[in-house]
């Protein structure tokens, strides 16, 4: 097995950057894969183009004749560019992305064939997806699923494949993938603050939930990586000793990026602007191999599907490279795990973003609604924000004092604070005029348009307002946006529904004015959701303390997590905003803790397997070579060999310790595994996983890394940190 190791090293060693061939001028190359307006004018009528555009902007019907149309030029713009297939691509519960490829190409008799594509197989396709999860609904329904174009996401081409994006839907109308529901929340949040937003422009006939991801990831050598079981098969080191040298200098963070780093980032960059992804930031990461890749932000659903689609290339263009993309929240102990940092805000179609302050007290008035009414849905939804960020991996990243703690929070900086103070006094019922005055002259008047520049940094918050947008930092690198997106945009939704009512009941029954009315209801709502926000250090133990008495939750494991989801107030939420039924929510709830203890499965059976069969025989085999040096220093030096072979005969005997330690701790982590794989229901498994079987995995990682540091270094098997870590 080492030798596997020192093979893979001495690769690694002898790498050199793929060398790539890129465009200077990005612009000229920026979504020529894509669907977009360029390619639907150019290939199809401008009947069938009006069409297709205002399914996109306000969801009417497709007519089915156009279809066909939009159907045909979709294939021959595909064909121009090299299509041989399509696919209708999806994303099932799994949080990966699915295909599955037909040829365009159809035979009519046995010595002709031609390219067909019409709006049947645009439309609507069934899958053969009994495969994929679904949380009990189509046992439930006999149902089977269908995918059904997405005409807001554009087609684009991967390869030599037409990729239409789509939602997977139970026939009886349940969404048996992550697209639905978002979009189905993305269409809420636009009725509710498209009400609001009219309130301060009349012209407001959109609203677009906006967002920008931060991809964070590490890049591994694919001969390390492929050395490691543990990396193979869990996406994570279950052991290995810290190296000598982690992140504790900080010279890696924002530092000249590695050569093949590089090489790999400007092919990925290239690739993503042919698929109309606006990359724009790269950047190393505080970790040694880890690094960021960030875009300008989008709408939401396109957003998330780009996030999707672009993780699958990393996967692709990496291996070219000869890298193994970890998009694991923690691969390695002891230094920074990956984050996808989730900016959020809503844009107008009048072209405002609604969370930034503006050049006028009214349109501050505006900012300030957006501003405190989400800070109430996420007072109100807290435990459910943090449960659509839960998984298994986000667990180990979340509290580690890296990336936010499992409490969730809001962050504002001093300047806000400052202006919610003060509109927390403002006077219950019609404002004398000098009030107003003052308010507008001193309070809204006084924000300034640019906050970017003023807000305060805080990098301990799960949900920090950045200047014109939040930034929910605690979603997990290998999650999929689209659960946290949904959960955000409904729980927002719904509470500018509730605002909208309030304070039409006091305009039309109290009698009074617009901005009256709606500081008298900001001014509650502030005061209702003073608990959320904290502006200190989220690492500490004196806000773990706080949030106690605060009544926010601090959920720190998956299974206690995931409760929020199926929760009355969450399911009623769901039903409410047309979202998801019940069940739809519990069929999800079901699904990931399944997949929590499912995970927890594969890295016990991993480390077990890696702690018997690779790391004890090691270690016996260097306490033989001791023991043979120990015989010999007796055979020379007779009965004086004590004194000199004292420290061999420590190590000799430490070594038994842990391997006894080791041996007996899989064996009790086995029996733990198969009392939990007893039971049948998926709450009761999730937790036995969490609370009987992981607590093993650092026991035993305990032994192994002792092991690590006696072991002779060309005996062992496992590809070490700091050659994982540090060769690039
Ligand atoms: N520089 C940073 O912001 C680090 C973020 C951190 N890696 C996270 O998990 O969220």
């Amino acid at each position: 097995m080492s030798t596997i190791r020192f093979k893979a090293v001495e690769q690694t060693f002898n790498r050199k950057p793929i060398s790539v061939e890129t465009n200077s001028k990005r612009s000229d190359i920026y979504a020529v894969n894509v669907f977009n307006n360029i390619a639907m004018r150019q290939f199809m009528s401008d009947e069938a183009f009006k069409n297709i555009q205002n399914s996109i902007e306000f969801g009417t019907r497709i007519d089915r004749k156009l279809a066909n149309e939009i159907a045909v030029s979709m294939k021959n713009w595909a064909l121009s560019k090299g299509a041989t297939h399509y696919t209708h691509w999806f994303q099932p519960l799994t949080g990966s992305t699915a295909e599955k490829h037909d040829a365009f190409f159809e035979p009519i008799d046995n010595s002709k064939a031609i390219e067909a594509f019409g709006s049947d197989q645009l439309v609507q396709q069934e899958p053969d997806a009994s495969s994929f999860p679904s949380g009990g609904i189509r046992n439930t329904f006999e149902a089977r699923g269908y995918t059904a174009w997405d005409p807001t996401s554009p087609a684009f081409i991967y390869g030599t494949t037409l990729c239409i994006p789509t939602v997977f839907v139970s026939y009886t109308g349940e969404a048996l993938d992550n697209k639905a529901p978002l979009l189905r929340a993305l269409q809420t949040i636009d009725q509710a603050a498209t009400e609001v937003a009219k309130y301060f422009d009349k012209n407001v006939s959109k609203v677009n939930a906006t967002l920008g991801w931060e991809q964070e990831y590490f890049l591994i050598d694919k001969a390390l990586a492929y050395s490691r079981p543990d990396i193979v098969l869990a996406g994570r080191t279950l052991l290995g000793h810290s190296p000598a040298k982690g992140q504790q200098l900080d010279d890696h963070y924002f530092g000249s990026i590695p050569a093949r780093v590089m090489s790999f980032m400007r092919e990925l960059e290239e690739e993503s602007m042919k698929l109309g992804i606006p990359v724009k930031t790269r950047h190393n990461e505080v970790a040694p191999n880890q690094f960021e890749l960030a875009p300008i932000f989008e709408e939401a659903n396109l957003a998330v599907d780009h996030n999707s689609l672009i993780m699958d290339l990393m996967d692709r263009v990496a291996d070219k490279h000869n890298f193994k993309v970890l998009f694991h929240e923690k691969p390695f102990a002891g230094i920074n795990g990956s984050g996808k940092h989730n900016n959020w805000s809503l844009a107008t179609n009048t072209g405002v973003n609604l969370l930034s302050p503006g050049t006028t007290p009214m349109k501050n008035l505006q900012f300030l609604t957006f501003f405190i009414n989400t800070i109430k849905a996420v007072c109100e939804y807290e435990d459910l924000i943090r449960a659509s960020v839960a998984s298994a991996s986000n667990d180990h990243r979340l509290g580690a004092n890296e990336a936010p703690p499992a409490i969730i929070s809001v962050f504002i900086g001093k300047q806000l604070t400052k202006v919610l103070d003060e509109l927390e006094d403002v006077s219950k019922g019609k404002l004398s005029p000098q009030e107003k005055t003052d308010l507008k002259l001193n309070v809204v008047g006084k924000i300034p348009e640019i906050l970017l520049d003023n807000t305060d940094r805080n990098r301990t918050s799960p949900f920090a307002f950045t200047g014109n947008k939040f930034e929910l930092r605690a979603v997990g690198s290998k999650a999929n946006c689209a659960k946290p997106m949904t959960v955000l945009n409904t729980i927002v939704a719904k509470q500018l529904k509730e605002f909208k009512k309030e304070v039409d009941i006091l305009v039309d029954k109290k009698k009074l004015k617009k901005d009256e009315a709606i500081f008298n209801v900001l001014r509650e709502y502030i005061k209702a959701s003073k608990r959320i926000r904290f502006e200190g250090d989220g690492y500490s133990e004196v806000w773990e303390k706080e949030a106690i008495r605060r009544g926010l939750s601090n959920h720190k494991t998956t299974p206690l997590a995931l409760k929020a989801m199926i929760s009355k107030k969450s399911l009623e939420v769901f039903e409410q905003m047309g979202v998801m039924n019940k069940i739809e929510v519990h069929a999800r709830h079901e699904i990931e803790l399944e997949e929590y203890a499912m995970k927890l499965q594969i890295e016990g059976r991993v480390l077990g397997d890696i702690a018997k069969n690779h790391v004890i025989p090691t270690a016996i085999r260097y306490q033989n070579t001791l023991i043979e040096n120990l015989k010999g220093l007796k055979e020379v030096f007779g009965n004086d060999f004590k004194k000199l072979a004292s420290q061999q005969l420590d190590i000799v005997e430490q070594i038994s310790d842990n391997i006894a330690e080791i041996n007996s701790k899989v064996d009790v982590m086995v029996n733990e595994r198969k009392k939990a794989n007893k039971l049948d229901n998926a709450q009761l498994k999730a937790e036995a996983y969490c609370e009987f079987v992981k607590p093993y995995f650092d026991k035993i990682r305990y032994h192994c890394d002792k092991l690590e540091l006696m072991v002779d270094d060309d005996l062992w098997p496992l590809t070490k940190y700091r050659e994982l870590l540090f060769t690039r």
